[in-house]
C-alpha cells in the first residue's frame, strides 16, 4: 500500500519529495516543469523526444507491429540537421509526459500541421496531437494580434505585448444514452461513416450545467424530456479540437418516447431493442463489409466512449433481465 504524506519542501528552486507516493512525485514534477522553463529546458537533456509530421506521428514497424521512435536530445539534433531544418526548433516541443523514474517525455512537429487528424493509437498520442494542434492554432494574440510565445513545456502561451495569457482550451461536451427503460436512443449525423449510429452528443453552451446541457440537447435534437439523469465516464476527444466528453445514462419521461428528429443536426434517429444494440456490438470485421439488408447499423469503436457508454447499457439491461 502506498503510503501519501504532504511532506513536500523546495529546495534551490526543486521540489524535493518524502514518502509520497510514485504518483504523486511525478505529478508534481511534472507540474513544476510546466511551470519552471529551466527545470523543462534541463529535462531536455535526458528527455526521450516523440516525432510528428503535420500531426501524423513518426512510427516504426517492429515485429509487425508499429512503434513510435523515442530520440534523445543528441539524436533530435542530428536529425534536424538531416531534414535541414535548425536546433531553434526543439523550442517548439511540448511536455506531454514522464516516467515513473521522471524521464521526461516531449512531442515535436516537424510537419506544417496543415493535414487531417491522424487517429491515435495511444493516450499520451491523444494529448500530443491535440497540445500540438492548439499551439499551432494560437500563435496570435486575440487583443494585440501580436504573436503569442509558449513556455518550455508548451502548457500556456503569453502575448508579450500584454501579458495575456492562453492556456490550451477542452470544450466540455455531454454524450447521452437516453432509454426508455427496455430500448435505447441512437443516432446519426450525415458527417458519420455509412451506417454508423451513435449517443446523442453536443456542446455545452455558456453558463449551462451539465444537467442543463443534457436537457435542452435532447430536446434540440429529437425532441424528447429527459427525466432523470446518470454520470457515467469521461473522455478527453481530440478531434477536431480538443473536448471533454463527459457521458451520461438518461431516461425520458414515461409514455414520452415519440422522436422529432431536428433534420438541421441530425440525419436519422431511432430506438433500439437490447437483442438489436447486443447484436451489433458484438459484430468484428470491417466495417465496409458490415453494411447490407442483414447488417442494418454498425457503432462507434471501443476507443470512443460513446461504445462504453453503449456496452454499459447493454450490460446493465442483461442483468436486470437476469432471474434474481
Ligand atoms: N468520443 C465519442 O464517443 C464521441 C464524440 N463526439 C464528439 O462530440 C462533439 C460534439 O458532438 P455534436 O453532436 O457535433 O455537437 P452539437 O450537437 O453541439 O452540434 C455541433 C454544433 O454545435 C455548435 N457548437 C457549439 N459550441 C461549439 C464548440 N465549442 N465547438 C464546435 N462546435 C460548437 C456548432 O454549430 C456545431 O456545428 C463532436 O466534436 C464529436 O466529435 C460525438 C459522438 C461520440
Ligand atoms: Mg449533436
Amino acid at each position: 500500500m502506498s503510503v501519501y504524506c504532504g511532506i513536500a519542501c523546495r529546495r534551490k528552486s526543486f521540489w524535493c519529495y518524502r514518502l509520497l507516493s510514485t504518483y504523486v512525485t511525478k505529478t508534481r514534477y511534472l507540474f513544476e516543469l510546466k511551470e519552471d522553463d529551466d527545470a523543462c529546458k534541463q529535462a531536455q537533456q535526458t528527455g526521450a523526444f516523440y516525432l510528428f509530421h503535420s500531426l501524423a506521428p513518426l512510427l516504426q514497424t517492429s515485429a509487425h507491429r508499429y512503434l513510435a521512435p523515442r530520440h534523445s536530445l543528441l539524436e533530435l539534433k542530428g536529425l534536424l540537421g538531416k531534414f535541414g531544418q535548425d536546433a531553434q526548433r526543439i523550442e517548439d516541443s511540448v511536455l506531454i509526459g514522464c516516467s515513473e523514474q521522471h524521464e521526461a517525455w516531449f512531442a515535436l512537429d516537424l510537419g506544417e500541421l496543415e493535414r487531417d487528424w491522424h487517429f491515435p493509437v495511444s493516450c499520451s498520442r491523444y494529448k500530443a496531437q491535440a497540445l500540438l494542434h492548439w499551439h499551432h492554432t494560437h500563435q496570435f494574440c486575440s487583443r494585440s494580434g501580436q504573436p503569442t510565445k509558449k513556455n518550455m513545456a508548451g502548457s500556456k502561451r503569453v502575448c508579450p505585448s500584454n501579458n495575456i495569457i492562453y492556456y490550451p482550451q477542452v470544450a466540455p461536451v455531454v454524450i447521452t444514452l437516453v432509454s426508455d427503460g427496455t430500448r435505447c436512443l441512437l443516432v446519426r449525423q450525415s458527417s458519420f461513416p455509412k451506417g454508423m449510429y451513435s449517443a446523442l452528443a453536443g456542446f455545452c453552451d455558456i453558463g449551462e450545467s451539465l444537467e442543463e446541457t443534457v436537457r435542452r440537447e435532447v430536446a434540440e435534437e429529437v425532441g424528447l424530456e429527459v427525466e432523470s439523469l446518470q454520470y457515467s465516464a469521461s473522455q478527453h476527444w481530440p478531434f477536431p479540437n480538443s473536448s471533454l466528453m463527459i457521458a451520461c445514462h438518461a431516461t425520458v419521461k414515461p409514455g414520452q418516447t415519440e422522436i422529432h428528429v431536428n433534420l438541421r443536426e441530425l440525419e436519422a434517429a431511432a430506438w433500439f431493442s437490447h437483442d438489436e444494440v447486443a447484436t451489433a456490438l458484438r459484430r468484428k470485421g470491417p466495417y465496409t463489409e458490415q453494411q447490407n439488408e442483414t447488417f442494418p447499423f454498425w457503432l462507434p469503436p471501443k476507443l470512443a466512449i460513446a461504445h462504453q457508454l453503449i456496452k454499459e447499457w447493454v450490460e446493465k439491461q442483461t442483468r436486470s433481465s437476469l432471474p434474481a
